[in-house]
């Protein structure tokens, strides 16, 4: 059957190419990608669009947005049956997961990236493209949530993050392993997610902030937050805090601002399992809303895009349930 994949250029290493004399990476003037043939599979057309041209340290929630409404508009236009989306690595996670939260269409939408930039020896980018554009273009892969592929492994945008510097095998699902394998037969996908949740939003314009727990922690650092709209705190182990924060916690729930609580392992859930002081019972007690698994920078994209729809704390613990 005769596929269209839409392919969004949005810029990242995949994008730029190494200065042979200073070895400095940058953006390059043209989308190199292009020159590349991407697929040879008659079955397959390709509309190529370039909506950012960024390293994704530029990438903000308003460019996510953006993303997000023009895959729902090229969707409605015309047919397209699966969506490619090249992306700088920093970020990509987040930007999966916040299409994952906002985009309506179920068609399979697949973020790639490239950790050696496009002119270098053993540059991952053209077969990261390729891999993504089979995905993106098989049924499986339908109602699959956003998807993120890169050295023949398929994850899911809640779980995929960037978990080394420059290692090509950077992006890693650790709570649950990927979702599949791109093998040069084929794709294969071994599980299917369970729970997805979509927020309708027009506007990202909360100040939602993250926060990394350590030892010997304060309650000073509290106050540099009296104005935002919601805080997530990568707390220690199961979702446990230094004693001394409590007072700032408490100060700042006084002042109806919601806190997320994750942790800052690597792997795992937050509970309320600890009863000693500024451990988890005490936190949620407090109204401290735990998350599910989520790393810090995701539960942040979520708290900044739930917030748009409401602020009732009742509301947001249960929209960290899924
Ligand atoms: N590998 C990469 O794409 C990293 C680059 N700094 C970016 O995120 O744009």
């Amino acid at each position: 059957m005769q596929k269209k994949i839409l392919l969004i250029h949005t810029g990242g290493t995949i994008s730029m190419q190494e200065d042979e004399i200073t070895g400095t990476v940058t953006p390059t003037s043209t989308k190199p990608l292009l020159a590349f043939p991407v697929i040879q599979d008659e079955n397959i057309t390709i509309k190529e669009s370039e909506l950012f041209h960024l390293p994704s340290p530029h990438i903000t929630p308003s460019h996510m947005l953006q993303l997000s409404k023009y895959i729902d508009e090229q969707v409605q236009e015309e047919q397209i049956d699966g969506v490619v989306i090249t992306h700088g690595t920093d970020t990509l996670e987040e930007t999966a997961f916040f299409l994952d939260l906002t985009v309506k269409s179920d068609i399979p939408i697949v973020l790639t990236g490239a950790m050696r930039s496009s002119n270098e020896i053993g540059s991952d980018g053209p077969y990261n493209l390729l891999s993504s554009i089979r995905v993106a273009s098989s049924a499986e892969a339908k109602g699959m949530g956003v998807l993120v592929v890169l050295n023949d492994e398929i994850h899911t945008a809640k779980n995929a993050t960037k978990t080394h510097t420059s290692n090509i095998a950077t992006f890693q699902s650790p709570q649950y392993g990927p979702v599949g394998i791109v093998t040069k037969r084929g794709i294969a996908f071994h599980h299917r997610p369970i729970r997805s949740d979509k927020y309708e939003i027009d506007s990202v314009n909360k100040n939602v902030t993250l926060l990394k727990a350590y030892s010997g922690m304060d309650s000073s650092v509290f106050n540099a937050f009296k104005n935002v709209d919601g805080l997530v705190i990568e707390a220690l182990g199961q979702g446990n805090m230094p004693p001394a924060t409590l007072e700032g916690i408490k100060e700042l729930l006084k002042e109806k601002i919601p806190i997320v609580l994750v942790s800052r392992c690597f792997n795992g859930i937050v509970q309320d399992t600890y009863g000693y002081d500024g451990g988890g019972k005490q936190l949620k007690e407090l109204g401290v809303i735990f998350s599910n698994g989520l790393n810090g920078q995701k539960a942040r994209l979520k708290l900044l895009v739930a917030l748009q729809t409401t602020n009732e704390p009742v509301y947001l613990q249960e929209s960290f349930l899924k």
